[in-house]
């Protein structure tokens, strides 16, 4: 396949339940692994059960039920806030491309709100099926964090705003017969951090460090992608990264994802502890007002910008600055 190296090995993480007590051998090893595959990789597959395959097999079901919904209903599912609405296909993003929004998607009275702009009758399965996945995707999202915390040694204030979670439910039609054709196009995340799973069919590629993308393929039914945003990699005065990743279509299925992604609330500022600020490390970021950050990085002016570079040109500080 074209630029894609499959030698190089992608980190899988399984979150046995017995490793996930917080301060017991089991749980500080997982904290290394994360840390670890967070720094060289900006992302790791995580396994974790807990997370059960008939409620992502239902998820998958109401989501391919909704794509055949008419475009002027699917259209009801727009927001004033940038990524939070549906987007059908077209240029920007992907001719193949297709996705909706549910924000704060762990409170269930926004969930069913969604689905009855979507089901005029409403519809109780969905909201059940889908609060259910964004509360379960967050709290596995919060372990993550808590791991990242615990791998520095930092405590337990370093990392904590007010944010919901925005599920996007994701379809990337198959490509032209023959062709290896762009789902979605190269971008590091804004949100702080995202935890993507799919249904079976692969597409997902990071870039890795030399400039060669990978292709993410095997992720088991009980695997989620868990990917560092920006704002992360801010907060970690650039040690953690935030990967460039994409989406490449070949063969005749379509693909389906399902992404949660932490928005924090407007105000929120993220700021680097100063752990992560030494001499060796000087300071990298100002402090990063996320709303004014999120809505730049969707703004005009952004587009003509390479994605990965929005970080450093809205936030950088040149010179790096010591404490
Ligand atoms: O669909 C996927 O696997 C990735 C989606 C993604 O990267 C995004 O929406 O930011
Ligand atoms: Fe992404």
């Amino acid at each position: 396949m074209p630029g894609v190296n499959p030698e190089i090995e992608f980190p899988a993480i399984e979150f046995r339940l017995s490793d996930l007590k917080r301060g017991t051998e089991g749980w500080n090893r997982l904290c290394k692994r994360v840390q670890e595959a967070c720094e060289t990789f900006g992302c790791f597959e995580v396994v974790y059960e807990k997370v059960s395959t008939k409620l992502r097999e239902d998820a998958f079901g109401l989501m391919k039920e909704m794509v055949e919904l008419p475009v002027e209903t699917k259209q009801k599912n727009n927001s004033p806030m940038p990524y939070h609405g549906w987007v059908g296909p077209c240029k920007q993003v992907s001719v193949l491309y297709e996705g909706f929004g549910v924000g704060d998607a762990s409170n269930y009275d926004s969930v069913k709100s969604f689905a009855q702009l979507m089901w005029p009758n409403g519809h109780p399965h969905f909201s059940d099926t889908i609060h259910t996945l964004g509360t379960q995707m967050e709290e596995l999202n919060k372990l993550i964090w808590l791991m990242l915390i615990d791998s520095y040694g930092l405590g337990d204030d370093s990392l904590k705003m007010n944010y919901t979670t925005l599920v996007r439910m994701m379809k990337y039609m198959a490509p032209p017969p023959g062709e290896y054709e762009r789902g979605l196009f190269a971008h590091t995340d804004k949100p702080v951090s995202t935890l993507i799973c799919e249904d079976q069919i692969s597409g997902l590629e990071i870039e890795v460090n030399d400039g060669q993308w990978i292709k993410l393929t095997n992720l088991s039914p009980s695997s989620f992608v868990f990917v560092v945003g920006d704002p992360l990699k801010a907060w970690s005065n650039g040690r953690l990264k935030s990967v460039n990743h994409r989406v490449m279509m070949s063969g005749d299925k379509d693909r389906y994802s399902i992404a949660a992604f932490v928005i924090p609330n407007e105000g929120t500022i993220i700021k680097t502890p100063k752990e992560f600020i030494d001499d060796q490390h000087p300071r990298l970021f100002k402090d990063l007002d996320f709303m004014e950050f999120f809505l730049y990085a969707f703004s005009d002016p952004a587009r003509h910008i390479d994605n990965g570079e929005l970080l450093h040109v809205f936030a950088g500080l040149s010179p790096p600055v010591s404490n």
